[in-house]
Formats: structure tokens, C-alpha cells, sequence
């Protein structure tokens, strides 16, 4: 059964980017003010971007602040499909520029073989997540959980004992060219203690409303639990 989410409904795209970021930077001070450091992973995809440029001019104690992926295409940073570069380019700049980054993509030429050598950096830091930020596709995958997916079963396990994954997607529209990624585990989405879902469009709402228990959206929901919170804007 997964648990029912706080679902909030936004009317428009300036106000749903808004409250996120005043959602995000609450937390984050949070964790600051109860632990002196916090941890933001971030997704991917084209929802998040106006969200993380609003978080990068904020007054926040960023030094103490290490920011990681939710998940990452299996691509340098010179690619244009890099969430690495995405999160550079939006976030990791003005005051949030002194934060420490975790990028995923190892030297490694496949995301598989790689999980043990990128456990060393990510193992520590997203052993508890202060604020994970999601996006979902309309396919219902979130994170890098595609159904269907190679290694989708080693990410969605709850006894996973790394906390990353590889993954080859089946391709889509959706994944465009790029089907190899890396993603968190569902233990790391089960342990992490605020988590932002980000759905813009009627049609994700119905797929995350009606994704049947087994669907990657689905064993999110029931990893993250009460962690959940999902904002939405038609
Ligand atoms: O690497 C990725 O593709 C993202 O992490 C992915 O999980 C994203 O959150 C969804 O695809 C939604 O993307 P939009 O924000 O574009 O709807």
C-alpha cells in the first residue's frame, strides 16, 4: 500500500516553482540549524531548473551544504543530456557556489562495473538525503527507474546494500538517445527525510495517480513514505 502523499496544487508555473524553492530552503536550513550540514539531490529533466537558479541566490549556509544526483545520464559533462551540467549551470552558482558538488558519471565507460567505485563518494553522502528532489516522466519513471528497465530490479530493492545503480533503460521518446544511466537506490529514497516530487501536466498527475503497484512511480511512493510531498501544476 502506498502511503497517501501531501499532494499540493499550484495554478501556475511562477507561483509552483516558487513555493518549491521556499519549500526546498526550508528544509535545507532545517538540517543546518539541527545538524550544521545538509544534503540536496537533485534530478534531472526540464522541470527543475527554474527552481535550482532561484535556490543558487539564496543566503543559506552553502559551505555546509553537499549537493548530489538523484540520478545521471551516463554522458560527460560536455554532452548536452549531463544532469551534471544541468545542476552546474542552474544551481552551483552565486552564493550556492561554494557548496560541494558529487557529480556520478566515473571515467568508467559503462554505468555498469562502475556502482562500487561511485559508492565510495556517494555511500557517505546519500546515506541520509535532508532534501531529494524528483521529477516524474509520463511514462511514470522517476529517478532513473524506467520500467522495464536492465537493473531496474538491483535499483528498486529494498535490501539494495549500495546506494546507486545502473541502469539501461528500453528506449523511448523519453529517454531519447541516451538509455544508460546511473540512479539511487530504493533504500537511499527510503531513508531520506524530505522528499519533493515536481509534475507539471494533466497527463503525469493521471499516470502517478493510477500507476499500478509495481510501477517504478509507485515503488517511489512506497519507499519515500510519509517523506513524500508532491507538488503539481497543470
Ligand atoms: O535524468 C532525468 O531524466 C531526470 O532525473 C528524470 O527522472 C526527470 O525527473 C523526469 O524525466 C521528469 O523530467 P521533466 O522535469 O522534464 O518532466
Amino acid at each position: 500500500m502506498t502511503s497517501a502523499a501531501e499532494f499540493h496544487a499550484f495554478g501556475t508555473k511562477e507561483t509552483f516553482e516558487t513555493e518549491a524553492a521556499d519549500w526546498i530552503e526550508a528544509r535545507l536550513e532545517d538540517a543546518l540549524s539541527r545538524r550544521g550540514k545538509a544534503t540536496l539531490f537533485c534530478s534531472g529533466g526540464s522541470t527543475p531548473g527554474p527552481i535550482y537558479e532561484a535556490l543558487s541566490g539564496l543566503n543559506l549556509d552553502w559551505e555546509h551544504v553537499t549537493i548530489g544526483l538523484a540520478d545521471e545520464r551516463w554522458v560527460d559533462e560536455t554532452h548536452e543530456a549531463s544532469n551534471a551540467a544541468l545542476v552546474r549551470r542552474t544551481l552551483l552558482k552565486d552564493k550556492a557556489e561554494a557548496a560541494t558538488f558529487l557529480p556520478m558519471k566515473t571515467e568508467d565507460n559503462s554505468a555498469f562495473g562502475a556502482e562500487a567505485a561511485l559508492e565510495r563518494t556517494y555511500g557517505e553522502a546519500a546515506s541520509v538525503i535532508d532534501v531529494l528532489v524528483l521529477g516524474m516522466g509520463e511514462d511514470g519513471h522517476t529517478l532513473s527507474w524506467f520500467a522495464n528497465a536492465k537493473g531496474l530490479g538491483a535499483a528498486t530493492d529494498p535490501g539494495n546494500m549500495l546506494s546507486v545503480a545502473a541502469i539501461d533503460a528500453p528506449k523511448s521518446k523519453v529517454t531519447g538517445e541516451i538509455t544508460e544511466r546511473m540512479t539511487l537506490t530504493y533504500p537511499v529514497v527510503g531513508r531520506a527525510r524530505n522528499i519533493l516530487l515536481l509534475m507539471s501536466g494533466d497527463k503525469k498527475k493521471s499516470v502517478f495517480e493510477a500507476a499500478n503497484p509495481e510501477h517504478p512511480v509507485s515503488l517511489m511512493r512506497r519507499a519515500a513514505g510519509k517523506a513524500l510531498t508532491v507538488f503539481y501544476r497543470s
